[in-house]
């Protein structure tokens, strides 16, 4: 499902009420959708108080107020404008929730949500009195009191189409039915914090060329029970070289995210001054200058890259030369792919190539897209060079020719730490050898690191700062969970 703009939506929407469905029945499907996506994401009962305005926007918060307090959580509501003047439905839903707005903080322990149902994309240019003291509000209890912003549909004051903000700064963006354009786009990262897609079902969406969000009810088909028979070879072998002497971890971060994203049989080659310490369950080769060890057996995946440093002369030619001859689907990664800049040998990319840089190495692969929004910079790229491109970033982006470009939802500030990319390419490397596409196996694993390091904060009592990509791979197995339970 791609993205739309406001009026794309209003069409939509209109197009649902011709049909028969009512505006008041969307509202609680989506105040409900709303709800569970944040039971999911907070399991522990907190407080919520809910900043509304006079639209539908607010109507939806107040739906998600009475789903919240139905599983524990303490409410309380601030309206920027009085009853009177509320549309028709909110008002029947402030009518059935109870409460009057007030000025107080709830008490108790637990998250503090402030959702923000000020204005939706009824929006029209900056957010103007009386909604900019309730969001200025918000802001404060967010950065004195460790309130956490929950937008609905979109941060109040953000440009549904273009993404231009000068409003309130979200964590979380849950946007309905489908992700507006403006939310997509680089600029405006920083107000909508973390994205999430309530689907509803009473708008189907058209499918259409653009950017895409990576969801699980997007990509439903990507995870189907194992067969109870399943062996170790139906679940993948995958060939790894990575780290090398002062990048030891890299090596061993890439297999031990290969071996829980589900590989069967990992094969790690060191170089023998690489003092890494693998994993019990995982094979290690002596690499040498034996580079062509890596291309000789049979196996479902190779990643290359992470942590290798520098290699002798005769271990790139073998390496370039090994590349060009092989077809196994294969993740390439940075040093791999600073090899592939630095000897300008970009040929070499095929389909079944999954490149992972972050965007200094992306530049190095494309120094003359530099400057370009990253969505047009992966978008050339992929049509001149015949592989798959997961850039690495705070939205990080998957591109392939001829499929729509994906953004990752997940993940959070904490993962701006050293090791995070490491453990990406293995758990990359899994999902290849598992049988997925480069586009499906990227897409999937950018959500299940970005899932596992939310996890380790919500569920792990870490927090952004001491979040490291040792506690990504310890949550990896809630986030698999968390995909399954999510499809519906
Ligand atoms: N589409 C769908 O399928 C579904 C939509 N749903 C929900 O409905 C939401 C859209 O609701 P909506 O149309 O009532 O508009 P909304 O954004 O709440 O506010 C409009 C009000 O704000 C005001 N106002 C405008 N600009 C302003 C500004 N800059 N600064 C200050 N005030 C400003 C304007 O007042 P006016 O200026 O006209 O006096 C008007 O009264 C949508 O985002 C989603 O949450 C779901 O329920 C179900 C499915
Ligand atoms: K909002």
């Amino acid at each position: 499902m791609s993205a739309v703009t406001a009026s794309q939506m209003r069409q939509l929407e209109d197009q649902a009420f011709s049909r028969g469905i009512e505006a008041g029945s969307l509202m609680d499907e989506a105040g409900k959708g709303l709800a569970r996506w944040l039971l999911d994401h907070f399991p522990q009962p907190g407080r919520a108080i809910a900043f509304i305005g006079k639209g539908k926007n607010g109507g939806d918060a107040l739906v998600v107020l009475d789903q919240l307090r139905r599983a524990g959580w303490t409410i309380a509501l601030r309206a920027s404008h009085p009853t009177h003047e509320w549309t028709t439905l909110a008002r029947q839903r402030l009518r059935r929730l109870g409460i009057e707005p007030d000025q107080g903080l709830p008490a108790g322990p637990g998250p503090l949500i402030l959702l923000d149902g000020l204005l939706g994309i009824g929006a029209r240019g900056a957010l103007r009195e009386p909604l900019d003291a309730l969001a200025e509000e918000m802001s404060r209890l967010r950065n004195q009191a460790g309130g956490i912003v929950v937008a609905i549909d979109l941060p109040s004051g953000l440009n549904a189409d273009d993404g231009s903000s000068g409003g309130l700064v979200a964590d979380i963006t849950l946007t309905l039915g489908a992700p507006k354009i403006g939310l997509l786009q680089d600029v405006a990262a920083r107000y909508c914090g973390r994205l999430g897609l309530i689907p509803l079902a009473g708008l189907p969406m058209p499918d259409q060329p653009g950017l895409e969000l990576t969801t699980p009810a997007l990509l439903s088909h990507l995870s189907t029970p194992r067969p109870h028979d399943f062996h170790k070879g139906d679940a993948g072998r995958v060939r790894i070289l990575a780290g090398s002497p002062g990048m030891s971890g890299a090596a061993t971060l890439a297999s031990h995210g290969a071996l829980r994203a589900g590989a069967g049989l990992i094969t790690l080659f060191l170089d023998p001054e690489n003092p890494a310490t693998p994993l019990p369950e995982v094979m290690t080769k002596r690499l040498s200058k034996r580079i062509p060890a890596l291309f000789e057996d049979r196996c479902d995946a190779r990643v290359i890259g992470p942590g290798l440093g520098r290699l002798t002369a005769p271990q790139a030619e073998a390496l370039l030369e090994g590349l060009a001859q092989d077809t196994t689907p294969t993740v390439l990664d940075a040093d791999a792919l600073n090899l592939l800049a630095g000897s300008d040998r970009l040929d070499l990319l095929r389909s079944h190539h999954l490149i992972t840089p972050h965007p200094g190495e992306f530049a190095r692969l494309a120094p003359d897209l530099a400057g370009l929004l990253r969505e047009e910079a992966a978008t050339r790229f992929v049509d001149r060079h015949p592989c798959t491109l997961l850039l690495k970033g705070t939205r990080t982006l998957i591109a392939t020719a001829g499929r729509n470009p994906r953004i990752n939802p997940t993940g959070h500030a904490g993962m701006a730490s050293g090791g995070q990319g490491d453990v990406l390419s293995g758990v990359c490397g899994a999902l290849l050898a598992g049988g997925l596409c480069p586009l499906d196996a990227g897409s999937w694993a950018a959500w299940l690191c970005g899932r596992a390091a939310e996890r380790a904060i919500t569920h792990g009592g870490e927090s952004e700062e001491s979040c490291t990509a040792t506690h990504t791979i310890d949550h990896l197995g809630g986030a698999f969970r968390d995909w399954r339970e999510q499809r519906r």
